[in-house]
This record gives structure tokens, sequence and C-alpha cells, in this order.
């Protein structure tokens, strides 16, 4: 199933129309959650702004009470981190927003956009250059390559939860 999933996303196929290869920059993909700090502080709405107004397409998107067991999963590769615990316990504390982001470089974009790990690090008109102060709780993730966007993606969303939907704006955002 988990390799059908993984099919599906470098397909960039979803539910929907089948759009040119061209369309939103090529369709690279990337995963971003507003972690359980952005959403009680009330920040989804600032954050979602920022990546529409930036030109990228939203082709998922939902609350999630995220389980330890998928948090393990997502987090995995920092599982000997003496932080992992506290890092699976803060994300599973509250809901999160998970979203599917597409357009030209939207790995690299998002990742320049939300700014460094340590807020401190991070300048300012960045996510956590200007929402954050402490690293554990950093209020954004963004995958930090396309191989990583590609396992989240399918670890986070169904290919049906996945919308491929006609931007009229495209013209304006692409040359
Ligand atoms: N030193 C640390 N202490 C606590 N949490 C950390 C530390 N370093 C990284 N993290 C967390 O681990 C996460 C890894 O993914 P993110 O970059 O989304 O955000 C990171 C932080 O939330």
């Amino acid at each position: 199933k988990r390799e059908r999933q993984l099919l599906f996303q470098l397909l960039g196929l979803g539910t929907g129309p089948r759009l040119p290869g061209r369309a939103r920059g090529g369709g690279e993909r990337t995963f971003v959650a507003v972690k359980p700090d952005g959403v009680q502080r009330r920040l989804v709405g600032e954050l979602v702004g920022r990546f529409e107004r930036k030109g990228l397409t939203l082709v998922g998107m939902k609350l999630v009470q995220a389980s330890e067991e998928l948090l393990r999963e997502h987090y995995v590769a920092l599982r000997h981190q003496p932080f992992y615990s506290q890092l699976v316990k803060y994300m599973s504390s509250g809901p999160v927003v998970a979203m599917v982001w597409q357009g030209l470089d939207a790995v690299k974009t998002v990742r320049a956009m939300i700014g460094e790990t340590n807020p401190a690090d991070s300048r300012p008109g960045t996510i956590r250059g200007d929402f954050c102060t402490d690293i554990s709780k950093n209020v954004i993730h963004g995958s930090d390559s396309v191989e990583s966007a590609q396992q989240e993606i399918s670890l986070w969303f169904r290919p049906e939860e996945l919308i491929c939907w006609e931007d009229t704006a495209e013209h304006w955002i692409y040359g």
C-alpha cells in the first residue's frame, strides 16, 4: 500500500483533472505542518496566507490529532537525539494542520520562508524569525528535501486527499 501511495505521489496523482506537466512549476510538492503551538497561538491563517501570497498551490490540508506512532515514524531520523521523546510529546500535545503545497522548487522555497530550525538563527521576515524564539516550540515544519517530502506526504495523506485543481492564476505566477 505504501509503495502504491509513493507511486501516486511521484506521478503527481490525486483526484480531479490531470494538469499539463509544466503546470505549477513542474509540480514539486512539499509537506508542511503547523505545529500544536502554531495552532494554539491562532497562527494558521497567517501562515497559510504567506504560502498563498507567495504563489504556491495548496493541494491538501487537514486538521489532525497525530498519534505518537505516526510522529515516531515522521521523526524516525531523529530517534537517537536526546530530545526525541520530548519532540513526539510536543507534536502530539494538540492538533496540527497538515498541508501539501505545490509549485516551482516548492521544497526549497518553503524552507526559505520558514527559516532556520533554531528561531534565533532565523532572519526577520521568515516565519520562525517573526513568530517564535525557542527551538522546541518552532511553530511549523517543512520537508527538508524532495525525497523526504515524498515520504512525509505519503505518511500523512492518502492519495485521494490530494486535489489537482485548475489554478486560474497560474499564468500570472509562472513565465
Ligand atoms: N535541540 C533541540 N531541542 C528540542 N527540539 C529540537 C531540537 N533540535 C530540533 N528540535 C526539534 O526537532 C524538529 C525537527 O524538525 P523541524 O525542523 O520541523 O523542527 C525541529 C524542532 O522542533
